[in-house]
């Protein structure tokens, strides 16, 4: 019942979800300067070796691809976290045809797109939903991605987009590891805060790459062939803008990686 459009969108979700209005609230707009380096904070390590990639899936806000995440196969640990947190599954925000749809935006520059890998703290929480619900239960990787050349992977996903072109269409997706995303340094911002969509729960440790990857115009063009809308729906709404802009910092702290 929530959406990106001039209805249903951002600026109307704190009236069903107040917690829209909170205190850490996110994405935010990062100022690299306001960021300084935390000696205490290492690398991030992500093993995906054995991630299980199940399915892919339009959910009428996004495309996600979502993985097996009953026990550690892959994990990202490290950096800010106190734990292991397990992969559950990745998707993307973006704009329209020549405009930028990044949530998350640095020194008020936003790049094309954002792609969110979500994990869970299974150490602490037994469920996703518990975790989703905890300060420290959920930790977000974003990845920026701007427009150059093909991306040599992203074609694994975008060739597979005309499968799940409306809301609430799913198929099969296994063998893809999302290592083929990642940009060459781990480097990144973090804070704290949460989901970028509703429920908006205040319970994630915000990971984001400061080098983004590079995708084609062409590449991105086909995230927008998929749909908000339902097949048996007769408005067609094409996805796009699908992000929440930046929300105040509320007196955060950002640190940096080394
Ligand atoms: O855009 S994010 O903040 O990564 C939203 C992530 C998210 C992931 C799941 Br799984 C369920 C609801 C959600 O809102
Ligand atoms: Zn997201």
């Amino acid at each position: 019942q929530w959406g990106y459009g001039k209805e249903d969108g951002p600026s109307i979700w704190h009236k069903n979800f107040p917690v829209a209005e909170g205190d850490r609230q996110s994405p935010i707009d990062i100022i690299p300067k306001e960021a300084p380096r935390d000696p205490n904070l290492g690398p991030i390590v992500l093993n995906y070796d054995q991630c299980t990639s199940l399915n892919i899936t339009n959910n009428g806000h996004s495309v996600v691809v979502e993985f097996d995440d009953t026990d550690d196969r892959s994990v990202i640990q490290g950096g800010p976290l106190g734990n292991p947190y397990r992969l559950k599954q990745f998707h993307f925000h973006w704009g329209g045809k020549g405009c930028h749809g990044s949530e998350h935006t640095v020194e008020g520059m936003s790049y094309a797109s954002e792609l969110h890998l979500v994990h869970w703290n299974a150490v602490k929480y037994k469920s996703f939903g518990q975790a989703a619900e905890a300060p420290d239960g959920l930790a977000v990787l974003g990845i920026f991605l701007d427009t150059g050349d093909d991306h040599r992977w992203l074609h694994m996903i975008t060739d597979a987009l005309y499968m799940v072109k409306f809301k609430a269409s799913v198929t099969d997706f296994k063998g893809f590891n999302p290592k083929c995303l990642l940009p060459s340094s781990l480097h990144y911002w973090t804070y704290l805060g949460s989901l970028t969509t509703p429920p908006l729960h205040e319970s994630v440790i915000w990971i984001v790459l400061k080098e983004p990857i590079i995708v084609s115009e062409k590449q991105l063009g086909k995230f927008r062939t998929l749909l908000f809308s339902g097949e048996e729906e007769d408005q067609r709404m094409r996805m796009e803008n699908n992000f929440r802009p930046p929300q105040p910092l509320k007196g955060r702290e950002v640190r940096s990686s080394n």
